[in-house]
């Protein structure tokens, strides 16, 4: 499998704090693959490195060979490493078919200002772009949903709706930030079928989670941190039986590793 995403050495200082530590790691096309670790391990810092909402104090990312790291957070998601947005980034007074539109008009070649005002190449791709809505809300089970206010949207919904305004942008890597916190079992399962039918679609998924059960039912390789550094990357099982990252677990009030 070609690599997607190539993390080499990433390091990010904030004044004394180390938070990422020369971590290296690459994400396969077509791969669901999972970033855990205790809390202040430093994941959230890397995800933002990942997404170039931070520049690297040291060490750089590349997607399919081109170096990302560095650029603004918007160019690199032109580029296809997109973020799941977060709620409030929805427009909560709008339809959800509607914020699906909108966001595609991130690859538009029309401006957002062409949307409100109805010119003619906006009105030409917002044919195509409600077609692609329906289509993303069909893949995420969102089509009964697609007029309903977004405001409206229970928890598990929104959140899928995040998942399509990334999909809006055509993606080559989807970085989801823990998508099943506060979910309840039945949310977190449904979510869980979610991520799979997109990679089945051929996405390549990198995420951040906290929920193990879902994170070692999900993921096809996990790497593992902790204060910073890499401490193990490998298939769910590998890591399971992996001592240093019991030994990480064991020491945090996190939830344990799903032993
Ligand atoms: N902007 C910042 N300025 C200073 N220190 C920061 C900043 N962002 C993160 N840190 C520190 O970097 C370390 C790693 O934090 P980070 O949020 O990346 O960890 P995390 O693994 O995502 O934690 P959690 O699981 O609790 O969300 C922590 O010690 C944190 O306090």
């Amino acid at each position: 499998m070609a690599e997607m995403l190539e993390v080499s050495g990433i390091t990010k200082r904030f004044g004394g704090l180390v938070a990422v530590n020369n971590v290296s790691f690459s994400v396969r096309e077509k791969e669901i693959l999972s970033v855990i670790g205790p809390n202040g391990a430093g994941k959230s810092t890397l995800f933002k490195l990942i997404s170039s909402f931070l520049r690297p104090t040291t060490g750089e990312v590349r997607l399919k060979g081109e170096r990302i790291s560095g650029l603004a957070p918007h160019i690199a998601a032109r580029k296809g490493v997109v973020r799941t947005f977060q709620e409030t980034t929805i427009f909560k007074n709008m339809s959800v078919r509607d914020n699906v539109i909108i966001a595609h008009h991130l690859r538009s070649k029309a401006s957002l200002f062409g949307f409100f005002l109805g010119t003619g190449t906006a009105k030409e791709d917002e044919a195509a772009f409600g077609q692609s809505a329906d289509e993303i809300l069909a893949l995420l089970g969102l089509s009964s949903l697609a007029h309903e206010i977004a405001r409206n949207l229970p928890h598990g919904h929104l959140r899928a709706l995040g998942i399509a305004i990334g999909l809006a942008t055509n993606p080559s890597i989807l970085l989801l930030d823990e998508p099943f916190a506060g979910m309840n079992h039945d949310e977190t399962m449904r979510m869980v079928e979610m991520v799979r039918r997109l990679r089945e679609r051929g996405l390549t998924i990198l995420l951040v989670e906290h929920d193990m059960p879902a994170v070692m039912k999900i993921s096809d390789r996990l790497v593992v941190l902790n204060f910073g550094q890499k401490i193990a990357e490998g298939t769910p099982a590998e890591i399971q039986a992996n001592e240093k990252v019991i030994e990480a677990y064991l020491g945090s009030e996190d939830e344990a590793i799903g032993l």
